[in-house]
C-alpha cells in the first residue's frame, strides 16, 4: 500500500475488480499501426470477455431474468457495427442480451480507449428484495386542510386583520390547530382579571402562580403544513392590535418600547419565513398599529446594521439562536422589557441541531431581566396598561414530540396547555402537579404520557409516500428519469431533491444544468462520436430504424462545455437534462444572501423548479406549491424523513414523496413500518421504461438502451468537462462520508462497508475506478498520461485555485471532503444550518 493509501483505497480497489474487463498491462499490444493495435487489442478482449461470459450469467442470473426482453442479438448485428465496435473497442458489456446497452455505453466511453472498462448498467446488480407489504395509503382525505365549517370570526379575531386577511392572504378559515391554538392564546382569561383584580398577592407583590393560571404557556404539535405559523403569530398580532387600540389617548405605544414578542427558529430560511408572514400580518393591522414593527436577527447578516435595527425598535422579532443570545449579552440598545411571548418554532429541530444550551442561556437571561425589571419598577408598568399578558408566554412549536421535546417542555414551560389538531390537553392543576413531581391522571398530564414520541407525529394523509430500491449503479438515471416522468404529468411541478450532503447538492445542480449539452469535442472525440452516429444511422440489430433524432438529448447544440463552472451567482439554471425545468440549490455553505435569493426565487418560480438541498430546507419551510419530494440520500432519523416529505401535500394539497434505497438499504422500511410509516413500493424498472416510452422507444424493452444513453450522456459530460469532475469526486467522497453518520438505530441498515463503491460512482457519473477518485492516480490509467497532459493538468489546478469556482459561505461544508480515514471515524460533526 502507498504512502496516501488507507483502508478505504483498498477497499475500493477489491470491490470494483470483478466489474472489469481489462487487458493485462503485459498483454497490451504495442507498436505497428493504430489500426493494427485496436484490432489486436479486440481479440485479447474477446478471448477474455468468452472466458468470462459464463460467469457472468451466473452472476446476472436475477436481473437477466428481468430483462430478457432486451431483444438485439449478437448476431443481428451489421458489419459495419462489428467495425465500428473494433474501432471503438472501450466496454466490455459482457453478455449478449444487453448488447443494445453497449451501444449506449459506448457513446459515454469513446474517449476513453484503454483507459477505463465500465460495466454494463443492468449487469451484476445485487438483487432486488422483496419489499414487506405497504399498508396501501387508502386513506387520501386531507388531514392539514382548513375547516370550512370554522371561520376566524368565531374565534374571535380582530375585524380589521381578518377582512385583509381574506382578501390579500387568502385566509379566510382555520386549520384544526389554528382553531384550537389561538383562542387559547388570545388569553380570554386575562381580560377578565384585569376588569376587576391585579395579579399581587397579599403583601403586594407580583403573583406569578396567581398570573399563570389565566396565561397559559402552549405546546402546538401537528402535521406538517397544517398552518402552525399563524396559530401563534396571529393571537400575538390580535393582542398587539388590541392593546394598541385600547391604549390611553396620552400614551400611544411605540416602537420604542422595544420587542414584545421573539420567535427563536432553527435555521435562517425559516426566520425569514416567519418575518415575511409577520410583516404581512402587520400590514393587515393598518395604519393605526404602525408601531408594530416585524424585523429579523440571524447570522451570516451583518450585526451592525441589526443592531440599529434593534436600536430603533423591532415589536416582532424572527431569529436564530445564537445570534439572538449575542444581541442579549452584547447589544445595549435591544430592549426585551416588555417582553410577552417566546416562541421556540420547531423546537425538536432547535435540539437536534445542539442549541440546548443556547437556549438555556437564552431562557436564563430573559427571565433575569425580566425580574430585574419588576424589582425596578414593579410590574405595573405601561405596558400593563395595555392589556397584554401580565408575563412572558412561552410557545413550543414541533411537528414530532421526542424525549428531548418533553423535556424542554418541561423546564420551559409554565402552566402549559398541550394543544394539537384534535384535542386541548392537561390544565393548570395537572400542569402544577408535573411540574412538581407528582403523579398526574393521563387525562390531566400536561404532555400526553401514554404515547411513545417517536410514533407521535402525524403526516398530511393525503401525501402518497414511496418506495424504490434501485441497485446503486440506476440511482442517477432514475432520479433524472423520475424527475422527466414528473414534469411530464404535472408540467409546472416544483420538485425537491434531498441530498446528504451539500457537496452531491452542488454536483447535481451542475450536472442536471449542462449534462445534455453535449460537449465540444477534440478531434479524436469528435471521431469517436460520429462512429457513434454511423453505428446508429446504419442499425444496429434492434430494428434497422434506429436514427440519432429519436431521443432529445442528441438534438442538443454543442457550446464548448469544458468552460463551465459552478458559479455562486447563478440563483438558478436552466436545465439540459431535465427540460423544461429551471434548477436551484440551497446548502448550509452558501452565503447567506444566495441563500436568502435562492429560497425568494424557487418560492415564487411560476415555472417547473427542481430544488437540491440538505436537510437545511427539511424543517419548517413553507415553500408553495412544491408537488413531489425525491429523497434521493436516505434522511438520517425518522423525525428527519417526516419533515422532508412534509414539505409537500401542505395545507390540504395534494403531494408525493420517494424515497430512493438500495438494495441493501430496504430494511429501512421495517424500522419506517415499525414508526407507522408505510410507504407504497414503486419499481425502478416502471420509472425508467416510463422515461422511455415517453422519449422515443418504440418497444417496450428499449428502456434499459435508453436508460444507457442518458447515463452514458451524464458520464460523458463528466469526462469531458473539468468541474463537473472534480464537483462529481467531491459528491462521491462526502456523501460516503454522510453515510457514515447516520444515527446508531440506523447504522445496520446505512452501513458504509456495505456498500459497492465501485457501484456508486455510477450514482456520480463517475467512470474512474473509486481507487482513483480517491487517490488521484489509477491503474491503467496512467500509462498515456503524457508530460503534456500533466501539464495541462498543472496548469488547469492552478486557474482553479487562483479562480475559485465558488465562494463558501463557511470554512466547511457539511461533510465537505477531507482526511479520507474520516469514513470510518468522522471527525468532522454537521455543521449547524444555521448562524
Ligand atoms: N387558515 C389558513 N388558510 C389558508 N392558508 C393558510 C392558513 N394557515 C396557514 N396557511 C398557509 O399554509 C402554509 C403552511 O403553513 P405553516 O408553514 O405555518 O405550516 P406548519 O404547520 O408550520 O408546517 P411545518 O410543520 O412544515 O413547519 C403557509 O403558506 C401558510 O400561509
Amino acid at each position: 500500500m502507498s504512502a496516501g493509501d488507507d483502508g478505504l483505497v483498498l477497499n475500493f480497489a477489491t470491490d470494483t475488480g470483478p466489474t472489469r474487463t481489462m487487458i493485462p498491462i503485459n498483454q497490451k499490444p504495442r507498436g505497428g499501426r493504430w489500426k493494427d493495435r485496436m484490432e489486436e487489442r479486440r481479440k485479447i478482449k474477446s478471448e477474455i470477455w468468452k472466458a468470462r461470459k459464463q460467469t457472468d450469467r451466473q452472476q446476472t442470473g436475477v436481473m437477466q431474468a428481468k430483462h430478457t426482453d432486451v431483444r438485439a442479438s449478437e448476431s443481428n448485428i451489421g458489419t459495419q457495427k462489428e467495425q465500428s465496435q473494433q474501432a471503438l473497442s472501450t466496454v466490455d458489456n459482457g453478455n449478449q442480451a444487453n448488447n443494445t446497452n453497449r451501444r449506449a455505453n459506448n457513446a459515454g466511453y469513446l474517449s476513453q480507449t484503454n483507459r477505463h472498462i465500465v460495466s454494463s448498467l443492468f449487469t451484476r446488480n445485487p438483487e432486488i428484495p422483496t419489499l414487506p407489504q405497504s399498508a396501501g395509503q387508502e386513506n387520501r382525505v386531507s388531514s392539514n386542510a382548513v375547516i370550512d365549517t370554522s371561520s376566524f370570526e368565531g374565534i374571535g379575531l380582530n375585524a380589521g386583520m381578518l377582512e385583509y386577511m381574506s382578501n390579500k392572504m387568502d385566509i379566510a378559515k382555520p386549520t384544526a390547530i389554528q382553531q384550537n391554538a389561538i383562542p387559547v392564546l388570545i388569553g380570554k382569561p386575562i381580560q377578565a382579571l384585569i376588569a376587576g383584580a391585579d395579579d399581587s398577592n397579599d403583601d403586594g407583590e407580583f403573583d406569578v402562580e396567581r398570573a399563570a393560571n389565566v396565561e397559559h404557556d402552549v405546546f402546538i404539535q401537528a402535521a406538517t403544513g397544517s398552518g402552525k405559523t399563524l396559530s401563534y403569530l396571529l393571537p400575538i398580532f390580535h393582542r398587539l392590535v388590541q392593546a394598541g387600540a385600547s391604549a390611553t389617548a396620552g400614551q400611544p405605544p411605540s416602537r420604542s418600547l422595544g420587542t414584545f414578542a421573539i420567535v427563536l427558529t432553527p435555521t435562517r430560511e425559516l426566520a425569514q419565513q416567519v418575518l415575511e408572514t409577520a410583516q404581512q400580518l402587520a400590514q393587515s393591522a393598518g395604519s393605526r398599529s404602525n408601531w408594530i414593527v416585524p424585523g429579523i436577527v440571524i447570522g451570516g447578516d451583518k450585526k451592525q446594521s441589526e443592531k440599529s435595527r434593534l436600536r430603533k425598535g423591532v415589536t416582532v422579532l424572527a431569529c436564530t439562536p445564537g445570534r439572538l443570545l449575542d444581541h442579549l449579552e452584547n447589544t445595549q440598545s435591544f430592549v426585551v422589557d416588555h417582553l410577552r411571548w417566546l416562541v421556540l418554532d420547531e423546537a425538536d429541530r432547535l435540539l437536534e441541531l445542539g442549541f440546548e444550551e443556547t437556549l438555556t442561556k437564552i431562557l436564563a437571561l430573559l427571565d433575569e431581566k425580566a425580574k430585574r425589571r419588576v424589582r425596578v419598577l414593579g410590574h405595573r408598568t405601561m405596558e400593563t396598561s395595555l392589556e397584554l399578558p401580565r408575563r412572558r408566554i412561552n410557545v413550543l412549536c414541533s411537528a414530532t414530540l421526542r424525549d428531548n421535546v418533553k423535556r424542554l417542555a418541561n423546564e420551559s414551560l409554565h402552566n402549559p396547555r398541550f394543544i394539537s389538531a384534535t384535542r386541548i390537553y392537561g390544565n393548570a392543576e395537572a400542569a402544577a402537579a408535573e411540574v412538581h413531581g407528582e403523579d398526574v391522571a393521563e387525562e390531566n398530564s400536561m404532555l400526553p404520557m401514554d404515547v411513545d414520541s417517536d410514533q407521535n407525529f402525524s403526516l398530511p394523509s393525503q401525501l402518497v409516500q414511496k418506495a424504490v430500491v434501485i441497485p446503486a449503479k440506476l440511482r442517477l438515471v432514475t432520479l433524472v428519469a423520475q424527475l422527466r416522468n414528473t414534469l411530464r404529468r404535472l408540467p409546472t411541478s416544483k420538485i425537491i431533491v434531498f441530498m446528504s450532503c451539500t457537496d452531491s447538492v452542488d454536483f447535481m445542480y451542475f450536472l442536471l444544468a449542462y449534462g445534455g449539452i453535449v460537449p465540444e469535442t477534440s478531434d479524436a472525440q469528435t471521431q469517436a462520436e460520429d462512429l457513434f452516429k454511423t453505428l446508429d444511422s446504419n442499425g444496429d440489430g434492434d430494428d434497422g430504424n434506429d436514427s440519432d433524432d429519436r431521443f432529445h438529448d442528441r438534438k442538443q447544440p454543442a457550446p464548448a462545455t469544458a468552460d463551465l463552472t459552478l458559479r455562486e451567482e447563478d440563483i438558478t439554471l436552466d436545465s439540459s437534462v431535465v427540460p423544461g425545468a429551471g434548477l436551484y440549490r440551497l446548502h448550509g455553505s452558501m452565503l447567506q444572501k444566495r441563500r436568502t435569493e435562492t429560497y425568494t426565487a424557487f418560492s415564487k418560480a411560476r415555472h417547473a423548479a427542481v430544488l437540491f438541498t440538505t436537510d437545511v430546507a427539511a424543517r419548517g419551510l413553507d415553500l408553495p406549491n412544491v408537488t413531489s419530494i425525491v429523497q434521493f440520500d436516505p434522511p438520517t432519523g425518522i423525525a428527519s424523513y417526516l419533515h422532508r416529505v412534509g414539505r409537500t401535500a401542505r395545507l390540504g394539497r395534494s403531494g408525493e414523496a420517494s424515497l430512493f434505497l438500495l438494495p441493501s438499504e430496504s430494511k429501512y422500511l421495517t424500522l419506517l413500518a415499525q414508526k407507522g410509516l408505510r410507504p407504497d413500493d414503486e419499481t425502478m424498472e416502471v420509472i425508467l421504461k416510463q422515461m422511455a416510452k415517453h422519449e422515443g422507444a418504440r418497444k417496450a424493452s428499449e428502456w434499459q438502451l435508453r436508460a444507457g444513453e442518458v447515463q452514458s450522456m451524464l458520464e460523458r459530460f463528466v469526462a469531458f468537462n473539468a468541474t463537473a469532475a472534480s464537483l462529481a469526486r467531491q459528491a462521491y467522497l462526502s456523501s460516503i462520508r454522510a453515510y457514515a453518520t447516520h444515527v446508531a438505530e440506523e447504522k445496520h441498515v446505512f452501513n458504509v462497508r456495505a456498500l459497492h463503491l465501485g457501484h456508486l460512482a455510477k450514482a456520480f457519473a463517475l467512470r474512474e475506478a473509486p481507487n482513483q477518485v480517491a487517490t488521484g492516480k489509477g491503474n491503467n490509467a496512467r500509462a498515456d498520461d503524457t508530460r503534456k497532459e500533466k501539464k495541462e493538468k498543472r496548469e488547469r489546478e492552478l486557474a482553479a485555485k487562483k479562480k475559485p469556482k465558488f465562494k463558501r459561505g463557511n470554512d466547511i461544508s457539511e461533510f465537505a471532503v477531507g482526511d479520507i480515514s474520516a469514513y470510518y471515524a468522522p471527525r468532522v460533526k454537521r455543521t449547524k444550518d444555521s448562524d
